[in-house]
């Protein structure tokens, strides 16, 4: 926006003056660039309250050419005190629809082998008093008595092992005919963490290996998986659907609005779908905020379930929710990575509660913030950081040839800041960087040492938008080296699609990635894009250890700040009719 509010977004102001031609009023022109602004930060639609609209404009909807209700067919469509742009209208909707239609269709399942399945994949540990120890067997078995399982967890609590144990039930469901399993994420990163964990996990399985192999190796993203193509779009829909039985999606809280729609359209109706993520990280970059709207009902699932449900697993389980898509939602509570008394532990459970003064307590307490350095000593102060939190990265540089080797010493830390603009954001601070640590640059500011985030996707190169290489020199050349399930790709630097440097990552970049230790960055003053979300992402990127730096006002103003996203798919899903 600019300063006097109107858009300052190009295709905002070209939609306007479209919608003006076709007779719309200036305050309705006005609306709708407002609107598509807002749908461009991530929300669904703009909801009336939201853009105090006065006496004159709300009059003006009325009876508008451009405006329709619900089941209209214009480029505007007003459903209650929520406008929304058409496609996004039907987005929301359909996917509203499909997963409530999934969510009350269930499959044929052989519960006295789940049963006895359950216990096997599933053991409990002695004395499990309630500490979630349970929670994986829970969601096992809801992922395969119905036909959608959304499975929430933060960090380390298992939701790879869980869907693991889920296929090898499924698997054993009918052994003669093993189901055909998709796995994917949004991201090329996320799927190949998924892939890896899956691998790995594999063998530790009770399974025949024959019907181990039914489990693929590899995962894809989410356009790989529905034949996206830039100008074609989604070669699987509902005319087309997925040649698949069970599709599983990781880091389901990356993904937004039109991409789940487009996946539920292609999904065949008896297939099942299994959601894992984290409800309460950042949404995702486009519109909408599906995962954590899926997970919005916390009364449990509905008490006949329930009951179902405890008779199964043998688990105490209790339920007073409503609806068909109360019981295909499970929580998982216990992180089998973090000791519940660590401080990473804490913090996230502190900012998951919403407990702005709990977290400040253990912020504070245990020196994990501290803040801003003077603005004249930030170059320095920053170059220290990256020196001690890189510090086997920077001694590989000089002694490793082997790329393996630079790259597992780069993985150990990320510097992340809150924002990507302004003196405190990602760039500025990559250049500050850049200045300070290259080596003989040479044109184009590449230099040995340099880590690069790739900004724009380049299909034929195989390097998509958040890849990151390293800049590595060998044999009087450099070439930037990217990590790839075959080993490392390497490019020359010119060759790259659009890209910059990542000392300083993005939170938003650094999703669906963990670290040893992170250093966040706040920056001098509060900042809308500021929120708990942020600071839970941030600070369950991190194994090891967390340190943030940054204005009182700024971690004040995360703190109490929750992120919000006008939709309407929440109420879709959870009003009752
Ligand atoms: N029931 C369990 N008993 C013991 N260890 C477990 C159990 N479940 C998971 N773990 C261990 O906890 C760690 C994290 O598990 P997993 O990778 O499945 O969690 P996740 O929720 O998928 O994590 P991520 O944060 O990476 O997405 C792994 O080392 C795994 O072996």
């Amino acid at each position: 926006m600019s300063p006097d509010g109107t858009p300052d977004f190009p295709l905002a102001r070209h939609f306007a003056e479209l919608l003006g031609r076709l007779g719309a009023t200036a305050e309705v022109q006005d609306l709708a660039a407002i609107l598509m602004t807002r749908v461009a930060d991530g929300h669904s639609c703009l909801t009336l309250e939201a853009a105090l609209l006065a006496p004159e404009a709300q009059a003006s909807l009325d009876g508008s050419p451009v405006l329709g209700a619900p089941g209209d067919f214009r480029p505007l469509i007003l459903d209650g005190h929520r406008l929304y742009l058409y496609r996004f209208w039907q987005y929301e909707t359909r996917l509203a629809a499909a997963l409530l239609k999934r969510a009350a269709d269930l499959p044929e399942v052989d519960e006295e082998r789940l049963g006895a399945g359950l216990l096997r994949h599933f053991p409990l540990p002695a004395g499990d008093q309630g500490m979630g120890l349970g929670d994986q067997r829970l969601a096992a078995a809801v992922a395969v008595l119905r036909r959608l399982a959304v499975i929430s967890g933060g960090p380390g609590t298992g939701k790879t092992t869980t869907v693991l144990g889920v296929l090898a039930l499924l698997l054993e469901q009918d052994p003669l005919r093993p189901p055909r399993i998709a796995l994917t994420a949004p991201t090329g990163k996320a799927a190949t963490r998924l892939a890896d964990a899956l691998r790995a996990g594999r063998q530790r399985l009770d399974l025949p290996p024959l019907l181990a192999g039914a489990i693929p190796d590899e995962a894809q993203t989410l356009h790989r998986l529905l034949g996206y193509h830039p100008e074609r779009g989604f070669a699987h829909d509902a005319d087309h659907p997925l040649p698949m039985d069970v599709v599983v999606v990781d880091e389901a809280s990356m993904v937004g609005l039109a991409l789940m729609e487009a996946l539920l359209r292609a999904l065949p109706a008896h297939a099942r779908l299994i959601l894992l993520g984290d409800r309460d990280q950042l949404a995702s970059v486009e519109a909408g905020a599906v995962l954590a709207e899926i997970c919005a009902a916390p009364a449990g699932p509905r008490p006949a379930f329930a009951a179902r449900l405890s008779a199964l697993t043998g688990l105490p389980v209790g339920g007073a929710g409503e609806g068909p898509l109360a019981d295909c939602m499970v929580h998982l509570r216990h992180s089998y990575r973090f000791a519940a008394g660590g401080s990473i532990g804490r913090l996230a459970r502190a900012l998951q509660q919403g407990d702005a003064g709990a977290a400040l307590g253990i912020l504070e307490a245990e020196a994990i913030w501290q803040p801003l350095p003077a603005e004249q000593g930030l170059a320095s102060a920053l170059v220290e950081v990256v020196r001690a939190g890189w510090k086997e990265y920077f001694r590989a540089l000089q002694r490793e040839v082997e790329p393996a080797r630079i790259h597992a010493a780069w993985e150990r830390f990320r510097l992340l800041s809150a924002l990507r603009q302004g003196p405190w954001g990602a760039e500025v601070l990559n250049a500050v960087l850049d200045a300070r640590l290259a080596r003989a640059p040479r044109r184009g500011g590449h230099y040995h040492g340099r880590p690069v985030i790739i900004r724009q996707n380049d299909g034929a190169l195989g390097l998509f938008n958040g890849d990151v290489g390293l800049t590595l020199a060998g044999a009087g050349q450099l070439r930037v080296f990217f990590p790839g399930r075959e080993g490392f790709r390497a490019f020359a630097p010119e060759r790259l699609p659009a890209h910059e440097s990542a000392w300083v990552m993005t939170v938003h970049q650094s999703q669906g990635s963990e670290f040893d230790d992170i250093l966040l960055l706040l920056p001098d003053a509060d900042n809308p894009v500021l929120s708990r979300e942020l600071l839970y992402t941030a600070v369950t990127r991190a194994r090891r250890g967390v340190r943030l730096w940054g204005a009182e006002a700024a971690l004040r103003g995360a703190l109490a700040r929750r992120m919000a996203r006008d939709s309407g798919l929440e109420a879709r899903l959870w009003s009752s009719p």
